[in-house]
């Protein structure tokens, strides 16, 4: 949800989405106004109008699961394997309507933190590359842990 404005954010999700092999397509979708319950309606409905026909939708979600970095690479091998046009869904600052998470097959989170928006498109692309160098064996990912 929304449009990016040229900033810090922008030069975080542009660094990393340079590196993705092929690199995200950016889909953005203006900003509602009303209640928040209206604002998340009329989202919703612009977000789920946006989705590819036969897209496997991904909703990034608080309430979604909570993969490491690995088993992101192996559910990244998996959903390109269904040789579908793969839609990540961000919401806007009143998050993702039911309908959306719904439409959805998967919902992802980046943890239990709440993230602006706009920073959470900077963080998929870096975590979608790590999972694309850890499937390489790339030593960008270094997963040694004590
Ligand atoms: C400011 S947050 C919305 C907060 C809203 N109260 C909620 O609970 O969804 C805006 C969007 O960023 C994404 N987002 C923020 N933090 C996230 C996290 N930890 N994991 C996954 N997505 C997150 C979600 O798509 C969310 O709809």
């Amino acid at each position: 949800m929304g449009r990016l404005k040229p900033g810090p954010e922008a030069a975080l999700f542009a660094q990393h989405n340079a590196r993705l092999r092929p690199p995200l397509t950016v889909k953005e979708i203006p900003e509602a106004r009303g209640s928040a319950a209206e604002i998340r309606r009329r989202e919703g409905a612009a977000l789920l109008a946006a989705l590819p026909e036969g897209a496997l939708a991904v909703a990034m979600d608080l309430g979604g699961a909570t993969p490491d970095s690995e088993e992101l690479a192996a559910l990244t091998a998996k959903w390109e394997e269904s040789g579908r046009v793969v839609a990540f869904v961000i919401g806007g600052a009143e998050g993702l309507d039911p309908s959306v998470l719904a439409r959805a097959e998967h919902k992802l989170s980046l943890g239990r933190l709440t993230w602006p928006h706009f920073l959470v498109r900077g963080l998929l692309a870096e975590q979608l590359y790590r999972a694309q160098a850890i499937r390489a064996g790339h030593p960008y990912h270094r997963a040694w842990r004590p």
